[in-house]
């Protein structure tokens, strides 16, 4: 039975995270984590996520549950979820990290702890973006030296803060390293005024932010007379939230290292 402790259980995820843990047979809820200082410390866990007591309490530190978990899961805010690897690392824990804005600096401080702990980092834990990364790979071989102009379409809800999405880059870099391209050189962020002709190898990217959207991603390989798209649709949390599940209870036993979706789902 794989201990889980939730960090950011109040949020959009967290609350989702205790719904999916509660659902596996193979995992247990160890504990829940709310920001320093929120009232909601001292909360059943299982009343903030609206599925009834579970006689599990938020508390605001994780020194308080030390001992009680093997595994974090942390989708919280990349300074956060830096500040959370450091104190896994030191207490002999594993993590799984689903929060996406990572900037250069803080990517390169995660990938640092790759020979201290296991731990799993990915922007999208659902199955089915894992396998369109794949459908993407295959396409953008296919396609990408073929003349077609390759973009990325996000969609998510109003309060997302960072854009675009981990996933949309995630999708960008898989192309871009499929046809030898890199983001930095090719990926086009803003477009506005007159800023003349797309170029043939520049790779687009589209941010809508509105409502409620969980979170629908397309790429597209465009040339004259047709055009193919590959879009993946959530239109539920509890995909990322089951596939985080999966991933700490994959991560349990393994050694260190810095792992993703794709060793999670062997694909
Ligand atoms: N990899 C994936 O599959 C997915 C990744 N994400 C990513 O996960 C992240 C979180 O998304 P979402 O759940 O929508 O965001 P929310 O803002 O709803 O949740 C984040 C939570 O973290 C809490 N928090 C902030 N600081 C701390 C702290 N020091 N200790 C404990 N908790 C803290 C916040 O509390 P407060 O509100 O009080 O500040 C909030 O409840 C984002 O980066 C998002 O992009 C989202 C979905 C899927
Ligand atoms: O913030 C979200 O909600 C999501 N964020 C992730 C991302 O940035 O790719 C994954 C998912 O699309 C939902």
């Amino acid at each position: 039975m794989t201990r889980i402790a939730i960090v950011g259980v109040a949020g959009r995820m967290g609350r989702t995270l205790v719904n999916a843990v509660q659902q596996d047979a193979g995992a247990t809820l160890a504990g829940g984590i709310v920001e320093p200082g929120s009232s909601l410390a001292g909360a059943d866990i299982g009343e903030l996520a609206g599925v009834g007591r579970l006689g599990v309490t938020a508390v605001d530190s994780l020194e308080a549950i030390v001992d009680d978990f093997d595994v974090l899961i942390d989708f919280t805010s990349p300074q956060v979820t830096l500040a959370n690897l450091a104190f896994c690392a030191k207490h002999g824990k594993r993590i799984v990290i689903g929060t996406t804005g990572l900037s250069d600096e803080e990517l390169a401080a995660l990938d640092a702890y790759r020979d201290r702990l296991p731990l799993v980092f990915a922007p999208n834990m659902s199955v089915g973006v894992n396998l369109t990364l794949k459908l993407l790979e295959t396409a953008a071989r296919a396609l990408g030296d073929e003349g077609y102009d390759i973009e990325v379409i996000e969609a998510h809800h109003r309060h997302k803060v960072d854009s675009p999405s981990g996933t949309a880059l995630k999708m960008g870099e898989v192309v871009a390293e499929s046809l030898g391209r890199t983001l930095k050189e090719h990926g086009v962020f803003a477009r506005e005024g007159q800023c003349g002709p797309r170029t043939d190898k520049e790779i687009g990217f589209a941010t809508v932010r509105a409502g409620d959207i969980v979170g629908e991603h397309t790429v597209m390989f465009a040339t004259e007379g047709e055009r193919i798209e590959i879009t993946h649709k959530a239109s539920s949390r509890m995909t990322f939230a089951k596939g985080a599940v999966r991933a700490a209870r994959w991560v349990a036993d393994r050694p260190n290292g810095r792992y993703d979706m794709q060793d999670v789902l062997g694909l």
